[in-house]
């Protein structure tokens, strides 16, 4: 495979990490993920930490988006067709902290939505590759 062909990599498989067997059905497959996703954006914009950086943020959007991420990640059948993650973020300062802020309101969700332990820590393990894109300041 050429180097063209690897940039031209989609967003998703730009980490090439297989999901865990089962993961997208624990999640309730595709209305599962969209309903952890729209619980999701509502508590990113009221958190303390980071609600800030979502103020002018279309929930609906961001949810769509993500939904068509993680269910891609977790080896459901949809594509995401959004900006690569260096992309997305270029235009934010976003640090190690409000990573791992993020990632603790998407443990809360997971938790709202009953996922169990085993699984939300098979996703986080599929996300957590993205902070070398997603984190740009120290
Ligand atoms: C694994 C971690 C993360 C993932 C998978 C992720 C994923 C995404 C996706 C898919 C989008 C939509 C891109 C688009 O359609 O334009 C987005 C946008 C965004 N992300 Fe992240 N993100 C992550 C971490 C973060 C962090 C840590 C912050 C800052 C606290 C952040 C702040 C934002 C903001 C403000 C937007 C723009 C929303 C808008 O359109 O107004 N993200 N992210």
């Amino acid at each position: 495979q050429s180097m063209v062909a690897l940039q031209k990599a989609t967003p998703a498989s730009a980490y090439p990490v297989a999901p865990a067997p089962g993961l997208y059905q624990a999640f309730g497959e595709q209305a599962g993920i969209r309903a952890l996703m729209d619980d999701f954006v509502i508590r990113l914009k009221a958190d303390a930490r980071i609600g800030e950086q979502f103020k002018d943020t279309k929930l609906d959007n961001l949810s769509k988006q993500l939904t068509d991420q993680v269910c891609q990640l977790a080896g459901g059948p949809c594509v995401y067709k959004g900006p690569d993650m260096k992309e997305a973020h270029a235009e934010m300062d976003v640090t190690r902290s409000h990573f791992n802020a993020l990632v603790e309101v998407l443990q809360v969700s997971m938790d709202a939505r009953g996922i169990p332990f085993t699984r939300q820590n098979q996703l986080l393990a599929l996300l957590a590759p993205m902070h070398r894109d997603v984190v740009n300041t120290r």
